[in-house]
């Protein structure tokens, strides 16, 4: 049987060779290098860190980015088996019964059609800069996690028992090593026995109480985070138009993905590592005292010179990682825009171009990586180096110690195990702290959107009696500039009366502004001054919502969502779970969209692709007047196709939407003559006014005239 050195024998015990190994598996040479590598640098991936930590991460591609990515691998986007809107219509679906259509219950399509239109250009400042971290914000974070209160303290409560059990082992495992050196031979097996199986219990216990703890916390986060999701999203989907107008999209996708992940993270994942670190780096460094006072005022002395310029360091290197990923950021949005508009680029003939612009700006991404990974090279070895000379000098202290009978081996390497932890848990704190900041940063901008209330109500106000509604339209002295511009005024001292059941045509030079007389009567944005009255009721008393259910629209290059045709239609009604195959059907064949529809192979059930692009233009507009059909409003709002129909197709349209105008108040920005005929009434828009108003023989019968102007300029008359 081998023998195993006495007391102050010399040699390291296994354990300790053993420790040092694995701590070189981990990828970092040495305890304090592991801690300290852990402790400043952002991005780092942390330990249980799926779900709500992805934010730490790249984002999760948005649904334009996802088709855009499909289709670059080769998908057809829109096809069924990886679309993502499944309600089947009619009896497609093999032998199943007929299912209702089931859509996202959303009001007013057109004004989210026109939000999402106007969208971009200029910024929010507001939402680009963080605001200062205070008090309140931390309140506002305790606020978050207290319904999952419960959870939470149960999971504090598994924290404690795993950091007890983590914190107790090197004590054993010093204690199994001590029997081990020091007990007779024979005598030692039964002590080892009995101390291996208590303590393999007790791993057992902590193994268990840190699994349960992990799940509580992520599933706790997650909660949070999914409630945060849904109530970011209703407040941003309740803001005027004009907000849109100064915000570009993608900043607010990166609110509702990045920073509500983030902050979900900081409050729950991230606060449990922070207390547990801090639980057991004052355990730990009070362990230390206890086993050897004089080894560890001597590792205090060496540690903490060591760590300030680690920390100095690591500062810097942060800095660097937050050029790089921004820089890399600028590439990327090259790419997402030019990819997602590269019939554009195609039609330009750019490709190489674009390849250029973006080869340049990875190439000042390689720049500032390669000073990156310089740094962060140097760090490491430096990080390594003094964690080795740390763990040798106390070996050597330790060492003389053991050697002067004042210390065992287990006591040195139960020392070594506790400067471990504390090592760790050092590293764990600092990261800690960064990622709060980071939480309530994040936190800063969330509260900002949470809480902002919209500059014209979501749905409040008159509701107007159904029975006696008539739908007559009126401006009065109306003056407007759009907010994003107010220097450029729109309109001055505006005013057109529209007849309840009448058909007017508004006619006027590209730019005039007769898309935005459709915009103000859909109380988008409300006039500078001056009222639009619905039924001699200023609009402005009207809720909005109940307004938008009246009105119906149809623009130039409707918008569709990217799920199934069925889907589309219904989403014109009030509530479009409750539409029937059969209503969807009707309103197809009034629109003259039924033979197109059934001869594709899936039928209504036919995916259109992100934005309908799966759709020729007529079709998408017989889907619009379908689906506008089936809102059955009492006013329409109508912007005429300019884009040239085949003779076939904007047969089929007209005759959809003489149909559809039938009984109903038509504002229709009309494109041809046969509309304009065909009208009660012709308005001429020009400089902000209407300038000419009849019918349109007697608006033609004047020769100084703007209409008859344009009417020789579309060469609809010859002289
Ligand atoms: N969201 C917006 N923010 C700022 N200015 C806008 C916005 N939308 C439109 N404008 C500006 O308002 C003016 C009127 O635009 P509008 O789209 O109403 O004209 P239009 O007569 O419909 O033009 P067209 O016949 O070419 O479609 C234009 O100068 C346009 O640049």
């Amino acid at each position: 049987m081998a023998s195993f050195p006495g007391r102050g024998g010399g040699g390291v015990p296994p354990l300790l060779l053993l420790l040092l190994q694995r701590r070189q598996t981990r990828g970092c040479s040495s305890v304090w290098a592991l801690a300290a590598a852990r402790s400043p640098l952002p991005g780092r991936s942390r330990s249980c860190s799926s779900g709500p930590s992805a934010a730490s991460g790249p984002l999760p591609p948005s649904p334009g980015q996802a088709a855009r990515l499909a289709r670059l691998l080769g998908f057809r986007v829109g096809d069924p088996s990886n679309r993502r809107c499944g309600a089947t219509f009619g009896t497609d679906a093999g032998d199943r019964p007929a299912r209702r259509v089931t859509t996202t219950r959303v009001r007013s399509e057109d004004s989210a059609t026109v939000a999402a239109g106007s969208g971009g250009g200029v910024r929010d400042d507001s939402l680009q800069h963080p605001p200062a971290v205070g008090g309140s914000e931390a309140l506002r974070l305790m606020g978050l996690a207290y319904p999952e209160r419960w959870r939470l303290t149960a999971a504090v409560g598994f924290l404690t028992v795993s950091s007890v059990v983590t914190m107790s082992a090197p004590f054993f495992l010093g204690k199994i090593i001590d029997v081990i050196y020091t007990s007779p031979t024979g005598d030692h097996v039964n002590s080892l026995t009995q101390l291996c199986v208590f303590l393999s219990g007790v791993f057992l216990c902590g193994a268990a109480a840190n699994a349960v703890r992990v799940y509580l916390m992520q599933t706790s986060g997650q909660r949070i985070v999914n409630r945060l999701r849904g109530n970011l999203f209703s407040s941003v989907l309740k803001q005027e138009v004009a907000f849109f107008d100064k915000t570009r999209t993608g900043e607010l996708i990166n609110r509702l993905s990045s920073d509500t992940a983030l902050l979900g993270r900081s409050i729950t994942e991230n606060l449990s590592d922070g207390l547990r670190a801090g639980a057991q780096a004052s355990v730990g460094i009070g362990m230390m005292f206890f086993v050897s006072p004089n080894l560890a005022t001597f590792v205090l002395g060496v540690v903490p010179p060591i760590s300030i310029k680690a920390v100095i360091y690591g500062r810097y290197l942060r800095k660097l990682t937050k050029m790089t990923q921004d820089s890399l950021a600028q590439a990327t949005e090259l790419a997402e825009e030019r990819i997602g508009n590269i019939r554009t680029v195609r039609a330009f003939g750019k490709e190489l171009i674009e390849i250029e612009k973006y080869t340049s700006k990875v190439d000042h991404v390689m720049q500032l990586a390669k000073k990156e990974a310089f740094a962060r090279a140097g760090f490491f070895g430096a990080a390594g180096l003094s964690g080795n000379l740390i763990v040798l000098s106390v070996l050597y202290k330790g060492g003389l110690l053991m050697g002067s009978a004042h210390m065992t081996v287990g006591e040195l390497s139960t020392f070594l195990m506790y400067a471990f932890w504390v090592g760790m848990s050092i590293g764990g704190l600092s990261s800690f702290y960064s990622e709060l900041m980071k939480g309530l940063g994040a936190g800063g901008r969330l509260w900002e959107l949470l809480e902002r209330k919209p500059v014209l109500p979501f749905n409040e106000g008159v509701v107007l009696n159904e029975e006696t509604f008539q739908g007559a339209l009126e401006f009065k002295g109306v003056n407007f500039a759009y907010p994003a511009r107010p220097e450029v005024k729109i309109f001055q001292d505006f005013s057109l009366s529209i007849p309840s059941g009448s058909i007017t045509a508004l006619v006027g030079p590209s730019g005039s502004g007769k898309s935005t007389v459709v915009t103000l009567l859909l109380r988008l944005y409300d006039p500078v001054s001056g009222t639009i009255s619905i039924d001699g009721q200023d609009i402005r008393q009207l809720n909005p919502a109940w307004l938008r259910s009246k009105i119906g629209t149809v623009s130039q290059e409707p918008i569709l969502f990217s799920c199934s045709i069925a889907e589309n239609i219904a989403y014109g009604a009030d509530d479009p779970s409750l539409v029937t195959p059969e209503q969807i059907q009707k309103v197809a064949d009034i629109a003259n969209a039924a033979t197109f529809i059934n001869s594709f192979p899936q039928g209504f059930n036919t995916v259109v692709g992100e934005k309908g692009v799966l759709l020729s233009g007529g079709q998408k507009q017989r889907i619009a007047i379908a689906r506008a059909l089936l809102k059955n409003p009492r006013i329409l709002l109508l912007d005429e196709a300019t884009s040239a129909l085949d003779a076939e197709n904007e047969y089929l349209v007209q005759e959809a939407l003489d149909r559809l105008m039938e009984g109903r108040t038509v504002l229709i920005i009309a494109h041809r003559l046969s509309t304009i005929k065909n009208a009660n009434m012709v308005a001429v828009l020009d400089q902000g006014k209407i300038t000419e108003c009849g019918k349109h023989e007697e608006l033609l019968s004047n020769p100084d005239g703007l209409y008859r102007k344009l009417m020789k300029k579309q060469s609809f008359i010859s002289a």
